[in-house]
């Protein structure tokens, strides 16, 4: 049995045939299925990747073909590897994120200098859910510089002792056995901090600032803003945040979550609103489904597996679904499903990025921009 590969250097023991997606009352089962036409000779196989903690799914029905004994030959299929394979196979074998991300961290510890985070919308539901819990499994691992502080920021008032109180209530430690992780959680929440203001405030952002500096505390400050707030007032606070709480000897980032506008007009006023503040550089989208590890192991899997590499087309796989569940319901989110939509909430950005991720050729190496142009050019042929 082959092994699977992960960029967790986590080794799956098999492959699970997957089952139906259940449709309990509350589900909402999404699928976005690319089919191309079937041959006959082709035996349906599914075959399926699923992440611990995730509910959400990607299946594949492979075609095996079919030998006149009824034995599968895909073993058999001639593996050619060609340089660029070779290349991509190693930097994948080589790459773990959590050892890159503890190089970066430790290359600020080097040069004595700070990193702050400031959580705009500390008191929503992201910034419970996933920006508190994903900065404290970054510190568990060792992935946050040795002077970093947090600050949360919203209108909300709220003193220091009360956003731990609510941050803790999220916290977990999400892989098992992990040691230490009460008191790593202590250390962690003592590093959180809170201040209250306005989102269009100048003043409550100076008042924020001069906060950072004492945390700072005379080191060279780098300074990120995690956008957790709703679209309308992006613009607001990165106006304030840049011209009021800007770092002024490193660098200031912006991380901007979805969504970004509601259709192509508005998203490209949305960009040309946040560069009057900030360089393109300076603003990072982020798309959380690409964090994930199903996703992540997705190109591990195709790339790092002689078995798949050569399966991995319209000849031997006759359609992909991608499947969308929660195992809850509506709940807060009706205005905004009514407002928004419930295509734009995770269709056209989660499900199409693992689509593309899932679709494209081999990209010449993993840096972000080759990955990207091989996922644009997968969309353009699907058009
Ligand atoms: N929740 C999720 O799972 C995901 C959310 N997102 C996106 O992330 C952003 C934040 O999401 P989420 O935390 O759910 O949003 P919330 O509605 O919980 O808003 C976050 C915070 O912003 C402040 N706020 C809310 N509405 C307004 C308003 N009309 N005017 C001014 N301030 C307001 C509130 O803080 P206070 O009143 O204290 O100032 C609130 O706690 C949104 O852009 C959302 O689309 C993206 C992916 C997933
Ligand atoms: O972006 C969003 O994603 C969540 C689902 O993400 P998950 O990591 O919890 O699977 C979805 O519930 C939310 O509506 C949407 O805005």
């Amino acid at each position: 049995m082959a092994t699977i590969c992960s960029t967790h250097c986590r080794s799956y023991p098999s492959l699970q045939p997957v089952s139906s997606p259940s449709s309990k009352l509350g589900h909402v089962p999404q699928h976005v299925t690319l089919s191309s036409s079937a041959s006959k000779r082709f035996l349906a196989a599914k075959v399926s990747l699923k992440s611990q903690s995730d509910s959400n799914e990607v299946a594949v029905h492979t075609h095996q073909p079919q030998q006149s004994d009824g034995a599968a030959t895909a073993a058999a299929v001639p593996v050619d590897i060609d340089t660029t394979q070779k290349l991509l196979n190693s930097e994948l074998l080589s790459f773990t994120s959590a050892e890159e991300s503890r190089a970066e961290a430790s290359s600020y510890n080097n040069g004595n200098e700070s990193v702050s985070i400031t959580v705009v919308g500390a008191s929503g539901d992201l910034a419970k859910k996933k920006i508190f819990p994903a900065l404290f499994a970054l510190y568990y691992e060792d992935c946050l510089p040795k002077h970093f502080t947090i600050f949360g920021y919203a209108r909300s008032k709220m003193t220091d002792a009360e956003l731990r109180t609510m941050v803790s209530k999220t916290l977990t430690c999400r892989i098992d056995k992990r040691e230490n992780c009460g008191e790593k959680m202590d250390e962690f929440l003592k590093r959180c901090f809170y201040h209250s203001g306005q989102y269009d405030s100048q003043e409550n952002f100076a008042a924020l600032d001069k906060k950072l500096k004492e945390h700072e505390n005379g080191k060279a400050s780098n300074r990120l803003f995690y956008l957790s707030i709703p679209p309308n007032i992006f613009i607001d606070a990165v106006k304030c945040a840049s011209s009021s709480a800007s770092s002024g000897n490193g660098w200031t980032r912006v991380i901007v979550e979805k969504p970004f506008g509601r259709d192509s007009e508005s998203s490209a006023a949305l960009t040309k609103s946040l560069k009057q503040y900030l360089r393109e550089d300076q603003i990072f989208r982020i798309d959380h489904y690409l964090g994930k590890e199903l996703v992540e192991n997705l190109s591990v899997l195709r790339f790092s597996n002689l078995i798949f590499e050569p399966l991995w087309s319209r000849q031997y796989i006759r359609n992909v679904q991608f499947i969308f569940s929660e195992d809850f319901g509506t709940e807060g989110r009706g205005g905004y499903f009514d407002n928004y939509g419930i295509i734009r909430d995770i269709m056209q950005n989660h499900l199409l990025q693992i689509l593309a991720l899932f679709a494209m050729e081999t990209p010449v190496s993993l840096d972000a921009e080759d990955i990207r142009n091989e996922k644009v050019s997968s969309l353009y042929i699907l058009l």
